[in-house]
């Protein structure tokens, strides 16, 4: 038996998904020029009072978004780790 409601609901969830990922991919672009700007400059691949203020801020619009603030903060602390992890390798002369 086919359920309508449910399939919609999923082909709302499927587009949400795509916008994701589109975020994603432009969030890595520009954070891998960083990075190589970064390498170029001397500059350290971690940045923490940068990463407070947008915890903090994205914390902030979690809330007046309807949205756990924890379950935000740990999703931004997992996409900036991979991006120190990324700027290191930089760094490091590899690319990647
Ligand atoms: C992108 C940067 O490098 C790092 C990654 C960050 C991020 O992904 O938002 C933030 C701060 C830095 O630790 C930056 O310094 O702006």
């Amino acid at each position: 038996m086919t359920d309508d409601t449910l399939a919609r609901y999923r082909e709302s969830i499927d587009n949400i998904d795509a916008a994701l990922v589109f975020m994603l991919a432009e969030r890595f672009k520009i954070t891998k020029a960083v990075g190589e700007h970064k390498a170029k400059t001397g500059l350290p691949p971690a940045d923490p009072n940068r990463e407070s203020i947008q915890i903090e801020r994205l914390r902030s619009l979690a809330k007046s978004a309807n949205l756990d603030p924890d379950f935000s903060e740990k999703f931004l602390r997992f996409i900036i780790d991979e991006v120190i992890h990324h700027h290191r390798k930089a760094g490091a002369g590899m690319t990647g």
